[in-house]
């Protein structure tokens, strides 16, 4: 089997890590990828090595330096967060493909890397005004952070062209089914009939 890559991107808040969880969960064939970042683990909540490999920022930069990520970004102010080319590699070899959840810069290069065997979806939110209730809902940032959230969100839908399919995720359920349906579309192609 040759390993695929999934790739789920989105404005913060637009629900693509409630959709890659989903799918995760009702698809035995992917596998998440978990990306090392630089940021303070979230309490309790968060299990390094399951959510992410929380690490220092000097040891980010020497993976940097060592060329192990696929790409990295500063994705928040002083925030850096990195796909490694180990983790795809590491779940390429247990027989899964691989599923990504990164922002939209990331997903790109991502794509640009793996090229056709890589699948990039971007999650669009129904509106910005929705965004932003659902940031607030979700209760785990700031007031100062939702903003430029918000802010960076703007910028963000300027680039949901350049992916290979676009989710509007205003029903869940409709996503839930949109994203289950392209992913096995994805990683189970049909043969033409001639
Ligand atoms: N269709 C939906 N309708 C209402 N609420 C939703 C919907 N989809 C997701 N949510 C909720 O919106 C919030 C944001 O979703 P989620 O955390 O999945 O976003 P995200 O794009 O992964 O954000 P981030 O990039 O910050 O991790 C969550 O509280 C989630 O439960
Ligand atoms: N470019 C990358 N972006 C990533 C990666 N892993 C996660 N992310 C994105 O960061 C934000 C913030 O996440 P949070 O957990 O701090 O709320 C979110 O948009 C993720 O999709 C990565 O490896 N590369």
């Amino acid at each position: 089997m040759q390993g695929k890559i999934i790739i789920f991107s989105a404005p913060s808040g637009a629900g693509k890590t409630t959709i890659v969880r989903h799918l995760v969960n009702v698809l035995p064939e992917l596998s998440f990828s978990i990306s090392a970042c630089t940021r303070d683990r979230r309490g309790r909540s968060e299990i390094n090595g399951k959510d992410y490999y929380f690490i220092t920022p000097e040891e980010f930069r020497e993976k940097i330096g060592q060329d192990e990520f696929v790409e990295w970004e500063e994705v928040y102010e002083g925030a850096f967060y990195g796909t490694l080319k180990s983790e795809i590699e590491r779940i390429w070899s247990e027989g899964k493909h691989a599923i990504l959840d990164v922002d939209v810069k990331g997903g790109l290069s991502v794509k640009n890397f793996y090229k056709d065997r890589a699948l990039s979806v971007f999650v669009k939110p129904p509106s910005i005004e929705e965004l932003s209730k659902r940031l607030v809902a979700r209760n785990t940032d700031s007031a100062s952070s939702i903003s430029s959230r918000v802010f960076k969100a703007k910028f963000e839908l300027s680039f949901e062209d350049q992916f290979d399919v676009v989710i509007v995720n205003e029903n869940l359920e409709e996503a839930f089914a949109k994203a289950e349906k392209l992913v096995r579309d994805f990683i189970y192609p049909q043969e033409p009939i001639v």
